[in-house]
């Protein structure tokens, strides 16, 4: 892991080691655009090959169905099924708190204006099952999907290697009543939600997070096929910002949660002294040996890095130009750092609050921005399944009060027939 002092950076370095660029990013791209348009040309039949080339899996149909999902559900071992019951009320609780009814409001006499929602008709969810396969994530947008009222809502995931979906997976399906998971992965499951395919229809917007090639076959699409997406949500990443009050294992604890993820993973360190750092690093290599992924943990912490700083409000002034997906507050004094906080995903405030809690079962969504688009996206939200349609009704009295107004305005802009609308209407009154 690289070690920078914040006050010896230039401001060009410190922007370029906020970038989030690989050298294969182009190589990624032309895969995505190849496999994107071999599925909208040539539909199952394309699903079928890149199963069997990037999951090695012969599939025999694109899906399970309802019958299959209860009877592969009912084998979840009785601690994980009440671990998700558990997750899936903390995160409803959360998502139900965010929709309210916006009022109606007069904006002149006889003008008024509001908005009323509408759920997205026909949604599609993706959900990882590369490295790990995560039905945190299948919560995470199947909760307030529902919540939201989406009519049709298709969910993508890979095939397992038997060809099918794992038993976690299948118990949140029943939880949340979907009857139907497609076994396609990777950038050909975007294609397949955004184009449709014989088997798997296509969608108004996808969702979800995913690796490098999902996520660039999410913005692809979004230009291409005209499908909104929720955000670019790629490869993890935590930056945690430490002080003396800090626990160092505590530290290298979260590093490690997010760089297990994927060799991509970004894990940043940002810290008042280098005692905290040679401290975390010591716990780092410690952990590393506990872990079932200690490879690919291992590789992701190696392409990260530490960042030395003078104070805390000088570690958020960095961590606001790099934008994490997560910020973790490791201090004590974390409350009159809020305030200043501008760009981040998601904020885990001292040193009791793991970032894992966020991940499962807090509450909040975990299907977050990442590589700088927390400075202008939020995660995923009961907002982002819906619509917000604007109304507007005027009486005889608000044609009088605002006709002029826009009488003038349309006249400044050269519309007259703009203008017109109004003034026929006003001589009838
Ligand atoms: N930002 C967020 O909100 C968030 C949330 C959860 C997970 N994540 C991230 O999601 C990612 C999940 O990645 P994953 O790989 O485990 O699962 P994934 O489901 O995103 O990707 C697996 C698929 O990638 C495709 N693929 C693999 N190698 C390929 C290749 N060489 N060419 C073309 N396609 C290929 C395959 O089709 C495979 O099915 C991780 O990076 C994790 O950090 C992000
Ligand atoms: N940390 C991931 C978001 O970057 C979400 C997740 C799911 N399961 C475990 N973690
Ligand atoms: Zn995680």
């Amino acid at each position: 892991m690289k070690i920078y002092s914040y006050k010896d950076l230039t401001k060009q370095e410190v922007e370029s080691i906020c970038l989030r660029q690989l050298e294969d990013d182009v190589t990624i791209l032309e895969r995505v655009e190849s496999i994107v348009d071999r599925v909208k040309t040539e539909g199952d039949q394309a699903l079928f090959d890149y199963a069997l080339a990037f999951d090695k899996v012969q599939l025999q149909q694109l899906f399970i169905e309802k019958e299959e999902i209860n009877s592969i559900a009912a084998t979840i071992p009785t601690e994980a099924k009440a671990a998700i019951d558990t997750a899936y009320r903390n995160i409803k609780a959360f998502h139900a708190s965010q929709s309210y009814r916006e009022d109606k409001i007069e904006t002149m006499p006889g003008v008024t204006c509001w908005r009323e929602t509408r759920a997205i008709e026909r949604v599609g969810l993706y959900i990882p099952g590369g490295t790990a396969v995560l039905p945190s994530t299948f919560l995470m947008l199947g909760i307030p999907a529902i919540l939201a009222g989406c009519k049709e809502i298709v969910v993508c995931s890979p095939p397992q290697k038997d060809g099918k979906t794992n038993c976690y997976l299948a118990y949140v399906a029943v939880l949340l009543g979907i009857e139907k998971i497609y076994l396609v992965g990777g950038a050909q499951a975007v294609a397949a939600m955004a184009y449709g395919t014989e088997s798997v229809p296509k969608v108004y917007k996808i969702f979800g997070p995913g690796n490098r090639y999902v996520t660039q076959a999410k913005q692809l699409v979004q230009s291409a096929a005209g499908t909104a997406i929720d955000m670019p949500a790629g490869p993890s990443e935590v930056l945690v910002l430490a002080d003396e009050t800090a626990n160092s294992s505590y530290i290298a604890s979260d590093l490690l949660a997010q760089a297990e993820h994927g060799v991509d993973s970004q894990t940043i360190l940002v810290a008042t002294s280098s005692k905290i750092i040679t401290d975390t690093l010591a716990q780092i290599e410690l952990q590393l040996k506990e872990l079932p992924r200690q490879d690919i943990a291992a590789q992701a912490i190696e392409n990260s890095y530490a960042v030395l700083v003078d104070n805390l409000e000088e570690g958020l002034a960095f961590s606001n130009i790099y934008a994490p997906e997560h910020l973790i507050l490791s201090t004590d004094k974390f409350e009159q750092l809020i305030p200043l906080i501008s760009n981040a995903g998601s904020v885990f405030l001292g040193n009791l609050t793991p970032e894992s809690a966020g991940d499962y079962a807090s509450g909040t969504n975990h299907t977050l921005p990442t590589s700088g688009f927390a400075k202008a996206y939020s995660g995923v939200s009961l907002d982002s399944f819906v619509k917000k349609i604007t109304f507007q009704h005027i009486t005889p009295r608000g044609l009088r009060n605002i006709g002029n107004t826009v009488e003038v305005l349309a006249e400044a802009e050269g519309l007259i027939a703009h203008k017109n609308a109004v003034s026929i209407r006003l001589k009838s009154l």
